[in-house]
């Protein structure tokens, strides 16, 4: 307890001296992680090897380049951002200053999850950096080796004191969380999400909480509905021979195609399926299900050859307990690809499930591995009831050729992201917000979403001490006449349009009046 009193304690003493404020300062910091993740880049991909036997290739990909990218955006927009932002103003604060302020909140505590145990932890470090906060880090002690090499490098090129690393585990970050931060980050599971939640209750401390789900995937299996109707106006009753004659003739295809497959088995099986956007399980019509099968196999031998385990592209369950998990959820489904598993390796195939009962054990819990089963449904109208009949996801999919369709889905579903005709991709654009809602999560970062979460929108007026006439209206005593002079300066609404004419008719007196005077 004793300990961790020290980290936090030092690591506010740090913050009210007052030297992360300056912007100079937090660019300064900045400028030394960018240039910690570039020197230490082996150390990095070595530690996320040993932890997740992730292959250098995926690994940049997934979490340096990630970070790096994160950080050359905020260095650049970092000052506009940090700039008070002035603010409309009315006819009783016309001369007034009036702006917002972003100010640092104090001590922000980031807790981070294993499964992208680099990118989970810098990217809201950095966010909380730029925001000019002093911050606790606590990587995952799951991904144990990237968690030390953190606790390692970070001194070196940080301020030791504003931003310290805590090691260890559960008892570790239980006794952190007993401690007052100003705001704390927590990623990984929902379970755990409440207990951060309840913590930080303790100390009326905001939380945003990045957990995860049963993020679903629908596939529309219709080419298009004009050729559906076309067919069925000429009479034709079972069209389903004819849509398959047709794509063969002009090449059309379904969102079942091997592109839209091709997207899915990407996300789905990148790191093993230990994402938290990845597409947790399929809905689609039965008519497609083989369809699908068969694009996924055939990615699956292009992506990782004829076999996986030999794929340096192909990762390993974390640990012994998660692979467990992960198996038992295999039994009694019916396996129509993969399914082989050695727990020596932490190895388990990719696999697809089919025909998935919506009440198996399998569609209860997110799976986190790389086991993708697919859930038939009639069409759309009950994709969206089945999304709809569970917790908010993390992240929804929906693949098809018909944009209102999409549209329709977004709009009669809720998930913290989506992506259309691809999955993960959403996470990738800065510019949006990463979050969950409901058992998903609250609150979102990335970008300038990082800054806005660690950062107090300060309301800031500067009064005039002149005008105290206008001031009257509101002291004692009052009057109706007051109140109707109230009524006018704060709840009239010019016409811009009419505001401007009459300026132009006063203008045309004054001028009127003014020739009459020098020219009488
Ligand atoms: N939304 C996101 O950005 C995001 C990202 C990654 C993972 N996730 C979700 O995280 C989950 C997987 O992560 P995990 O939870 O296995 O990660 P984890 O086991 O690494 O736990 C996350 C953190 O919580 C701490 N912790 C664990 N148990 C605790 C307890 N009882 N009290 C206090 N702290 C505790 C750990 O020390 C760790 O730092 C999945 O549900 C996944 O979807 C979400
Ligand atoms: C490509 C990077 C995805 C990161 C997603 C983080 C959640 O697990």
């Amino acid at each position: 307890m004793e300990r961790m009193q020290q980290v936090v304690g030092r690591a506010r003493a740090a913050f009210s001296s007052g030297r992360c404020r300056s912007l100079e300062f937090r660019l300064q910091q900045l400028k030394n992680l960018e240039r910690m993740v570039r020197e230490k880049e082996k150390e990095i991909l070595a530690a996320l090897q040993s932890d997740l036997h992730k292959s250098g290739h995926n690994a940049y990909s997934h979490e340096i380049l990630g970070v790096l990218v994160e950080l050359a955006l905020v260095m650049e927009k970092l000052p506009s951002w940090a700039a008070p932002q002035p603010v409309k103003k009315n006819l009783l604060t016309m001369r007034d200053e009036a702006y917002i302020y972003p100010e640092p909140l104090g001590v922000v505590l980031v807790i981070g999850a294993w499964n992208y145990p680099f990118v989970l932890v810098m990217q809201p470090l950095i966010g909380a950096i730029a925001a000019g906060n002093a911050v606790v880090v606590k990587p995952s002690e799951v991904s144990e080796h990237t968690s030390q090499l953190i606790a390692d490098i970070l001194p070196q090129y940080l301020d030791r004191e504003l931003y310290p690393v805590v090691t260890g585990g559960v008892p570790e970050t239980t006794e952190l969380l007993t401690q007052r931060f100003d705001h704390i980050l927590y990623t990984g599971n929902t379970a755990v999400g409440k207990i951060v939640m309840a913590a930080a209750a303790k100390h009326l401390t905001p939380v945003t909480l990045e957990l995860g789900g049963k993020s679903p995937c629908y596939i529309d299996g219709a080419v298009s509905y004009t050729h559906l109707d076309v067919y069925k106006r000429q009479g034709h009753e079972d069209v389903s021979g004819l849509l398959w004659a047709h794509r063969w003739q002009w090449g059309l295809e379904g969102a079942e195609s091997p592109c839209c497959c091709r997207r899915i088995t990407w996300g789905k099986y990148m790191n093993c399926g230990q994402t938290c956007i990845a597409p947790d399980y399929i809905l689609c019509e039965p008519s497609i299900q083989s369809q699908v099968v068969e694009n996924i196999k055939a990615t699956l031998q292009e992506f990782y050859g004829e076999d996986v385990k030999k794929s340096p592209d192909y990762e390993r369950i974390v640990n012994k307990r998660h692979f467990r998990r992960i198996v038992s959820l295999l039994e009694g489904q019916k396996i129509a690809h993969g399914g082989e598993t050695d727990e020596a390796s932490c190895f388990i195939a990719p696999t697809i499930l089919t025909d998935v009962s919506a009440e198996s054990k399998v569609m209860e819990e997110e799976i986190f591995g790389p086991v993708l089963p697919i859930v038939s449904v009639k069409g759309v109208d009950e994709a969206i009831e089945f999304i709809n009949s569970r917790e908010k996801p993390l992240a929804l999919y929906v693949f098809s050729n018909d944009k209102k369709l999409i549209k329709r889905v977004i709009s009669e579903t809720s998930s913290g992201g989506m992506t259309a005709n691809d999955v993960i991709m959403h996470s990738t654009v800065l510019d949006m917000p990463f979050g969950g809602v409901g058992n998903s999560g609250m609150g979102a970062y990335h970008g300038k979403h990082s800054f806005e979460t660690f950062s107090h929108h300060r309301a800031c007026l500067i009064k005039d001490l002149k005008m105290e006439g206008m001031n009257k209206l509101r002291y004692p005593p009052g009057s109706q006449k007051k109140l109707d002079w109230a009524k006018f300066f704060v709840l009239k609404r010019f016409d811009k349009v009419r505001l401007g004419l009459i300026f132009l008719a006063l203008l045309g007196v004054v001028a009127a009046v003014m020739i009459k005077v020098m020219f009488p």
